[in-house]
């Protein structure tokens, strides 16, 4: 279940956009008939700061209505005096609160957002204009889909619609959005839409996605729906176009190209965050994104099939098919590959999140476990199936308890095979294959042992079948030892500990404790071995792409502590989102003095600060809770009805459970199970029969508990489930989260949204209502208006005036920065509403960029043409010289030698053959034709000589040429005249 912004207020953003064509049509500035124009562009006031005018602290700018405003903490303090309340489209205020934790440098955020100045709406005009004109537009049906029709007449607050099917319907005004013309359908980036709505959005995407276009922008945003079956724009042809910039449709290819080009040239790390619901396509997405780095980047090494096998390793072992992906990943990933200085790829880190390792145990109907199960049981070879007793899926409780043992179009024997190639790829030994399949087996045994009921029923006993045995047998520990500690608990006295015999449910707990905890482990090992495997060389860089596929926002009918993990990421990531999309962007216009009304957007600090506030945060209490033994999930929900309420996105709910208002709809949770799932105990008892086992990885394993239980001053404390001292679930969960935020600070991020079409994970179906609830949860149409009405292209004044300084000609080009760069400007005719002037950069709208590159293209063409000549005539000057030298000296050298052979003192110094050839012949010594080897040898000598001068020649004159001003110059002057023709 999903809430976003009332559908009235997407509406508004393209009523104002009307409303801005009105003002100018009322003004004069169009005649009555045109239509209503793309949305204003606020008119340039770019204020040209003195070449080394400095930005002071406090300097003033006038807001929209002239009224002096002092920016940045003069602002925020006035408005926070207003006391503005959240809303819409009204301020949002978060209030500086100490208590509030942020995985950012410095001062926990302040968010403000101004009310934008938004017109009364008067639809009214627009409407006869669209009548007269029989434009099309959007109508609103009772369904809540959109449809397109003509409006026939109005009356009142009604209109009388015509639709596209025939119908004839009567509808309010407000059921009413301006369509685009038809010339606009399908265009590659949402921002070229004239009008700005949501069913102008959800209609261009649909158009493409019926045509396989699966990919569109929005603005610096690519949306990426899943199209469910094969499409053929991947591969080496596909990989070739974008590399070459042949291709710039969108694509994931155009978004890894321009992070790999990005992280060259400007020597920036670079992060692809990609983002969506369960199934709407992330890891496929970041599968793609990757093979194309791997095109780009791959090297002699081959590290980068090793990094691309990476997945198939990480699928088998995170991932499980769910009600709402076959291949749903039940983990978030973040693979930071690291590149030389020449942008070869030289290595790879793998950081994972939260395992959902609840999974191992306890399946929902038509689910599946992890695949690995399934696939060890298809297709591990007779003898390994042997050694590990291993029977087939359906003969263990854990995988058989959902009925879902296969899924349709997948071979599990042969991705099994597929598996053992990958962990040879990435170097995981035999050996160690051995004992990851062994560990895997014992989790399936595990989950056969049963128990029963002794003395009386509160008391259990293990049975001793081949479960017990088998699982016995693979850890390493005896049948004996097993029995006890699944069935017996120590508690851990003042004096003295004692032995409680655990009921039927304590037992149960206890045994898929432990299953749980060795598939956890045993995947943590498994990426760490994956990391030693693709550790970076001694030729890193420093520079890396990190691709996150985290898991999308979840909302179940009942949602436990997991879905709230998952959708405390979602909020962190959607915060980033908004930082880097809307929040960074606004507040660098703003310093930087740039002419610049303020975009709302929806910020969630408050849905943050409900998890992470303390001590009266979400995550505190329950961290608090869990502490007490006495507690339980309903005094916890008390505890969190009691001190959270004053919090807007909390909402107290009957009984155990409570609703929190995400960013993508409010979600109802259970407290059910929160606590045991946030202590998550091993008992004592646990830890010491795993240390003693003979199987190295369990000793491992319990040796890295072991440790999360040391003291800080080093000195070991007693493993017993009553201490809590390990870190809960939920604290480890915040930490690990901020430290990914600090990581993906540290870059500079390319956002990639990917949406499902519908829910049955069918191709070719588009579920309009579905793909709308997605849309909005990203703010995608906020990321367009802003980008539309801003300024996406940057450059200090410095590094403007470099680039294309030097496209200007005459005498009185300027000299500093600031006015060379609005020299360059004008000279190339740019509207002054395309650009804006800051006090530290030029910012230019989209498209502009192109312009001015295309103009320096073009130059620097005329004077590479210039230069090639010059340098060819150069050339071809010197080498007839150098070939009349070297004739001349060769004909020198053959008179030189003509009279040493005509001279009979010399014949003894000819060459045997030649003497003899030339007493055969017998021809006068003139018409020899073979020269003595002396000779020879200094003809060659000169002649390399030669080579060797025309060489120097060639270097001088090329030095001479770079750093000769006047020619250089002159040869520009040529290049721009040739232009100018
Ligand atoms: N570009 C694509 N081309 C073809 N099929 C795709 C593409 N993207 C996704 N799919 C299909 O959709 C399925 C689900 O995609 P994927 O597993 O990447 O979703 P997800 O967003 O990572 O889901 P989860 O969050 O549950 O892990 C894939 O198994 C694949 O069948």
């Amino acid at each position: 279940m999903m809430v976003s912004a009332s559908p009235s207020l997407i509406a508004r953003s393209s009523l104002e956009e009307m409303l801005d064509s009105l003002r100018r049509r009322d003004e004069g500035e169009k005649p009555k008939e045109l239509p209503p124009a793309l949305p204003a562009r606020p008119t340039s006031k770019a204020r040209l700061p003195s070449a080394r005018r400095s930005l002071p602290n406090n300097f003033k700018v006038e807001d929209a209505e002239g009224s002096p405003e002092c920016l940045s903490s003069l602002n925020k303090r006035k408005e926070r005096d207003s006391g503005f309340k959240a809303g819409h489209f009204g301020v949002k205020r978060m209030d500086k609160d100490q208590n509030v934790e942020s995985p950012y440098d410095g001062a926990p955020e302040e968010c403000q957002i101004r009310p934008e100045k938004i017109g009364k709406s008067d639809w009214d005009d627009n409407i006869g204009y669209f009548i007269n004109k029989k434009l099309h537009v959007w109508c609103r049906l009772r369904s809540g889909l959109w449809e397109l029709g003509t409006i026939q007449s109005t009356s009142g607050d009604e209109a009388i619609v015509s639709l596209s099917d025939g119908n004839v319907i009567k509808v309010c005004r407000v059921e009413l959005l301006p369509a685009n013309p038809d010339v606009l359908e399908g265009v590659d980036d949402l921002m070229q839409l004239s009008y700005l709505n949501e069913p102008s959005v959800l209609y261009n995407l649909q158009s493409r996605y019926s045509q396989d276009v699966i990919y569109s922008k929005a603005g610096p945003v690519l949306i990426a729906i899943n199209p469910f079956k094969d499409v053929q724009i991947y591969g080496d042809d596909f990989v070739t176009a974008y590399r070459q910039k042949l291709a710039d449709i969108p694509h994931v290819y155009a978004i890894a190209d321009s992070a790999y080009n990005e992280m060259i040239r400007d020597d920036v790390n670079q992060s692809i965050i990609i983002s969506g619901e369960s199934g709407a396509g992330k890891t496929e997405t970041a599968k793609i994104a990757m093979q194309y780095l791997a095109a780009l980047g791959g090297g002699s090494c081959g590290i980068e099939h090793a990094i691309l096998q990476t997945s198939c390793i990480l699928e088998a072992f995170g991932n499980a098919k769910t009600s709402r992906n076959d291949n749903a990943s039940r983990f978030g990933k973040l693979i930071e590959i690291h590149f030389s200085t020449l942008g070869k790829i030289c290595g790879a880190e793998i950081e994972t999140f939260f395992l959902d390792k609840s999974r191992v145990a306890r399946l929902e109907d038509g689910e599946r476990s992890y695949h690995i199960f399934y696939q060890l049981c298809a297709g591990a070879p007779s003898m390994l199936k042997e050694k590990l007793k291993l029977k087939r899926a359906s003969e263990y409780k854990y995988l058989n308890q959902s009925n879902c043992l296969a899924i349709d179009g997948v071979d599990d024997a042969e991705k099994f095979h597929m598996l053992m190639e990958a962990l040879d790829i990435v170097r995981v030994s035999k050996k160690d294959q051995e004992h990851v399949f062994s560990m895997l087996a014992a989790v399936l045994w595990l989950g056969n042992i049963s128990f029963q009921a002794t003395e009386n029923e509160n008391h259990v006993e293990v049975l001793a079948d081949e479960a017990l045995t088998n699982a016995a047998m693979l850890m390493g520990c005896s049948s004996q030892d097993l029995m006890l500690a699944l069935s017996v608990h120590e508690i851990h006295g003042a004096n003295a500990s004692i032995d409680k015999r655990l009921t039927l449910q304590q037992a149960i707990d206890a045994r898929d404790a432990w299953a749980k905890f060795i598939y956890a482990s045993l995947f943590d090992w498994l990426v760490e071995q994956i990391n030693k495997s693709l550790a970076v060389g001694k030729c890193r860089s420093g520079r890396s792409i990190s691709i996150l596929d985290i898991y999308g926002f979840e909302s179940f009918q009942k949602n436990s502590f997991e879905q709230m993990c998952i959708n405390y990421a979602n909020e962190r990531l959607q915060q980033h989102f908004n930082r880097h999309l809307f929040k960074l962007e606004q507040e660098e216009y703003e310093l930087d003095g740039v002419d610049w009304t303020k975009v709302d957007f929806e910020d969630n600090q408050e849905c943050l600060n409900l998890f992470e506030k303390r001590p009266l945060g979400l995550l505190s209490l329950l961290d608090v809770e869990s502490n007490f033994s006495k507690a339980n999930d309903l005094t916890l929900a008390d505890k969190f009805k009691q001190h959270l309420n004053a919090n807007s996105c909390f909402k107290a709910e009957r009984g155990r459970a409570f609703s929190i208002r995400h960013h993508a709809g409010e979600v109802l949770y259970d407290t059910s199970g929160f606590l045991e799932k946030n202590r998550d105990p091993l008992p004592s008892v646990s830890i010491q029969l795993l240390s003693s086992c003979s199987c190295q990885l369990l000793q491992l394993f319990a040796s890295k508990v072991v440790k999360q239980f040391q003291k800080p001053d080093n000195t070991s404390c007693q493993i017993n489930s009553l201490d809590p001292p390990k870190p809960s679930t939920g604290i480890k969960f915040k930490g690990q989260l901020f430290k990914l935020m600090h990581h993906l600070e540290g870059s500079r991020p390319h956002f990639i949204r990917c949406i499902k079409p519908n829910s049955k994970q069918l191709p070719g179906v588009y579920e309009v209502d579905l793909v709308l609830q997605q849309l909005r949860c990203c703010g995608i149409l906020e990321v367009v208006r802003i980008t539309r009405s801003g300024y996406p292209t940057r450059m200090t004044h410095q590094e403007f005036a470099g680039r294309y300084g030097f496209l200007l000609l005459g005498a009185g080009v300027p000299q500093d920065p600031l006015s060379l760069s609005i020299a360059v400007l004008k000279q190339f005719n740019v509207l002054p509403e395309m650009y804006q002037i800051g006090y530290t950069k030029v910012y230019l709208r989209t498209g502009q960029i192109a312009l001015l590159e295309d103009k320096r293209k073009q130059v620097l063409q005329g004077i590479i043409g210039i230069q090639k000549y010059f340098r060819g005539n150069q050339a071809r000057h010197h080498f007839h010289k150098l070939k009349e030298d070297v004739l001349g000296e060769k004909a020198g050298r053959r008179a030189g030698a003509r009279e040493t052979l005509d001279d009979p003192q010399n014949s003894k110094k000819l060459h045997p053959e030649n003497a003899k050839f030339k007493q055969k012949a017998g021809r006068k010594n003139s018409e020899v034709k073979v020269l003595p080897i002396k000779i020879c040898h200094q003809i060659w000598q000169s002649f390399k000589g030669g080579c060797f001068r025309l060489k120097q020649l060639w270097s001088e004159r090329k030095r001479k040429m770079l750093n000769c001003r006047g020619n250089y110059d002159s040869l520009r002057q040529d290049g721009q005249n040739m232009m100018q023709r």
